[in-house]
């Protein structure tokens, strides 16, 4: 059984039809990304997942159960870190503990062991602004697994940050979803992003998103050296292109 199912999703906004009839699936431990142009439909289709959105048909499924219109099943990070700046990294990630009714002393000794196992132990005392934007990310990453580990939906998590720090941030994400056994969804705009994050990408375009081109992204072809400027990985963009300009 797949671990999110979307079945026949219609949505309208004041009559202007979104989304019509879309099904689609991710498996357990997949990362799946959603690259189509602005507008789409991309957000609503991730508020309608999170159920802060109602559809006007279809259903929802995490692990054959229907999370429709029930928020709280899934994690949901923004572009935007939204770490609170008066509080410290430690209680920043304490948050979704705190939420979910763990004890503060608690709380506070879990987000300190986890910062330890992830290697940030040196700015468990340090406020936001005090880091650079690839840390605050990585930070917010944290808390919004500690959300629920269920499904993660990422909602271009990456793309203030500069080339480099995105490539790093990239490699570290891969790491700990393959570690911590998570499903990620995940909204992109950046192609070369999708292929080297992704196990399939999903290419929504047109008005009305009523079905969209998948391109299953082979792991074994990431395994070459320097595969972003391999034959493979040209290839794979090339079909995303072709997609989108279809
Ligand atoms: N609450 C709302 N009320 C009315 N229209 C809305 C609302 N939310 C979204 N829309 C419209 O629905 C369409 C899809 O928006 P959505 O934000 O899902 O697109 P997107 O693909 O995520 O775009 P982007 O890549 O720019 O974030 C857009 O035309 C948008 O203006």
């Amino acid at each position: 059984m797949p671990k999110l199912v979307v079945e026949h999703i219609s949505k309208s906004f004041e009559y202007k039809k979104i989304l019509n009839d879309l099904s689609f699936y991710v498996d357990e431990h997949e990362i799946v990304s959603i690259v189509g142009p602005s507008g789409v439909g991309k957000s609503t289709l991730f508020n309608i997942i999170a159920g802060l959105l109602d559809p006007i048909q279809g259903e929802v499924y995490l692990d054959g159960e229907s999370i429709l219109n029930r928020p709280g099943n899934v994690s949901y990070m923004l572009q935007k870190d939204l770490l609170l700046p008066y509080k410290t990294v430690e209680q920043n990630v304490a948050l979704p503990l705190l939420l979910k009714g763990c004890k503060k002393k608690q709380a506070l000794i879990q987000a300190g062991e986890l910062l330890k196992d992830f290697g940030f132990e040196m700015v468990r005392k340090s406020y936001p602004d005090e880091l650079s934007g690839g840390m605050r990310q990585r930070i917010a990453l944290l808390r919004t697994y500690l959300f629920s580990a269920n499904l993660i939906l990422l909602d271009e998590p990456f793309s203030a940050l500069d080339t480099f720090t995105k490539s790093e941030i990239q490699s570290w994400y891969l790491k700990i979803h393959r570690n911590l056994g998570l499903t990620t969804l995940f909204i992109t705009h950046d192609i070369d992003e999708a292929i080297k994050l992704s196990d399939r990408v999903y290419v929504l375009k047109g008005s009305q998103v009523d079905s969209f081109d998948s391109i299953e992204i082979d792991n074994e072809s990431k395994k070459v050296d320097n595969f972003l400027l391999s034959a493979a990985f040209l290839d794979y963009k090339k079909q995303i292109i072709n997609s989108l300009e279809k």
